[in-house]
């Protein structure tokens, strides 16, 4: 386990009206070699106001505070939407231990009610609707938390809009024939660890499964210490991820090394949490609507590292299979 030198963007330039192209330019590239390496980069001034930031997280440790009983009244019949608690021993060593509260968009394309081209973040999508293919609707802990939560998902979109611009200047592509990206689904997902025990610790226990992300993009906010974020590199060894106080996680998702026909990898990651404080950390979700259809660019079908076939199919599909996958 090695501390790792992961490339920090510093974005400020993308979101100064003031500066140069050549000053993008620059951030761009930054984007796109860290893209090509592990797929993961620490963002810093990206435009969040710090405490907002803070607040967002703290919602997530306030809500992880509460007993099991009170959590559990936010279990929504899914293991995606609402409270989700996740303990997998073997052998009296965890796989997995980790609890979450989940806000996803309705699946709009899956029998929810909506129409198939309504706007997943408008405030409409969020209303009451039947149960979809990830479960019933969200259920908010409270009206701040709520409140909090989508203060903070306008300005991760906001975010989301300018680092796209970055994405697709360092890829030298237009956005026009994936035009979903201007109007993704975003999800949030607070995770919440308590420290693994003697024996994870001697035997190699794991917090939160080796996995890459399903979505485009994924925004990461940690607690400010300790590390306990490891992702993989090619040759799998694992590589903690120090926080950086402010300073986003952002990892590339599966759909977008799939576009890129694996030139930016999906970063290999889990969660290793061996201290008595307990973690925090709120993982925001940047994913094509269900009824988007993924592929490979065109552009990147023959020059991509991998050749193999990715037949065209909707986003829901794709993920529904990934979860389907972790159920096993
Ligand atoms: O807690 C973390 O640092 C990572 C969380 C994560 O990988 C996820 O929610 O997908
Ligand atoms: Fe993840």
């Amino acid at each position: 386990m090695t501390n790792y030198a992961w490339p920090v963007v510093d974005f400020g330039a993308y979101l100064d009206p003031n500066s140069s192209p050549e000053q993008r330019k620059a951030v761009a590239h930054a984007v796109d070699k860290a893209c090509r390496h592990l797929g993961i980069f620490y963002l810093v001034n990206h435009g969040i106001p710090q405490e907002l930031f803070d607040r967002v997280r703290e919602c997530g440790r306030r809500f992880f505070q509460l007993s099991r009983e009170e959590k559990q009244k936010h279990k929504v019949a899914s293991d995606t939407r609402g409270y989700v608690y996740f303990e997998d021993v073997e052998d009296g060593v965890h796989k997995d231990h980790n609890e979450g509260i989940g806000f996803y968009p309705p699946v709009n394309s899956y029998s929810n009610g909506l129409a198939p081209n309504a706007d997943p973040i408008s405030p409409d999508a969020r209303l009451p609707t039947v149960p979809d293919a990830l479960g019933e609707q969200d259920s908010w802990p409270s009206d701040e938390f709520r409140a909090t939560s989508e203060e903070y998902q306008t300005h991760l979109l906001r975010l989301h809009n300018w680092l796209l611009d970055a994405i697709v200047t360092g890829l030298g592509i237009s956005t026009e024939a994936q035009n979903w990206m201007h109007k993704p689904a975003l999800s949030l997902h607070f995770n919440g660890y308590q420290a693994l025990n003697k024996a994870d610790i001697e035997k190699g226990g794991i917090s939160l499964v080796e996995h890459a992300d399903a979505g485009f993009i994924t925004f990461l906010n940690q607690d400010p210490g300790p590390a306990s974020l490891q992702v993989k590199d090619n040759d799998g060894n694992w590589h903690i991820v120090e926080p950086i106080p402010d300073a986003l996680v952002v990892n590339v998702g599966t759909i977008l090394s799939l576009w890129t026909g694996g030139q930016y990898v999906a970063t290999m990651h889990r969660v290793v949490h061996c201290s008595s404080k307990p973690r925090v950390s709120l993982a925001a979700f940047i994913e094509p609507p269900f009824d988007a259809i993924v592929q490979t660019l065109a552009k990147f079908t023959t020059t991509g590292k991998h050749q193999t076939e990715h037949p065209p199919k909707p986003y829901g599909a794709h993920v529904l299979g990934q979860i389907a996958g972790y159920a096993k």
